[in-house]
């Protein structure tokens, strides 16, 4: 397996912008809170390590990561913000329920990203199990959220 006991969440942190009045939203999808809730506090930890001030911070909720886009969206609009790092895990189910969402939200992402000239980071993890969205909320593999907010500070170089 491409993932199989490795650390996911290792990435360069040389010449990173400068942060300090830069201000971030995190959107999180409310469905399988015990793992979106540990992906935005790696988030949130992230930015604050690399440079970013808590009071420009802003976290806000969703249902679901199929509600991440208009939620991106509202964010993204807003001229107080200069990047979103969106939150959400979707589990595979006996349906094709998840497709339909993944693809919706990468896509619905991307388009907000681009029609706001802003960075709209894709935090959301896509997995077969519960257990592998833990791994990579904080364990073996490391944690996408952490992933996501270095992302958003890289691409706030532009
Ligand atoms: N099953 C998961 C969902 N489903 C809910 C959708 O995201 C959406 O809220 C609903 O279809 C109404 O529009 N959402 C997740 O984030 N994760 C899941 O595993
Ligand atoms: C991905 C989801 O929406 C989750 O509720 C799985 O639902 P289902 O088992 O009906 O595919």
């Amino acid at each position: 397996m491409s993932s199989a006991h490795k650390n996911l969440s290792i990435f360069s942190t040389d010449n990173l912008p400068d942060i300090t009045e830069k201000r971030f939203a995190i959107v999180v999808a409310e469905w399988n809170e015990e793992v979106t809730n540990a992906l935005a506090d790696g988030a949130h930890k992230t930015l604050l390590t690399y440079g970013a001030q808590e009071d420009n911070i802003l976290r806000v909720t969703v249902p679901g990561s199929y509600e991440l886009s208009y939620g991106a969206q509202k964010m993204a609009q807003r001229e107080d913000i200069d990047a979103v790092i969106c939150i959400g895990c979707v589990i595979q189910g006996e349906t094709k329920h998840n497709d339909y969402i993944n693809h919706a939200v990468a896509q619905g992402l991307t388009n907000v990203s681009l029609k706001y000239d802003k960075p709209v980071v894709f935090g959301v993890l896509t997995p077969n199990t519960e257990q592998q969205a833990l791994d990579r909320a904080g364990g073996i593999h490391g944690n996408k959220g952490d992933e996501a907010a270095i992302t958003a500070v890289k691409m706030l170089k532009f």
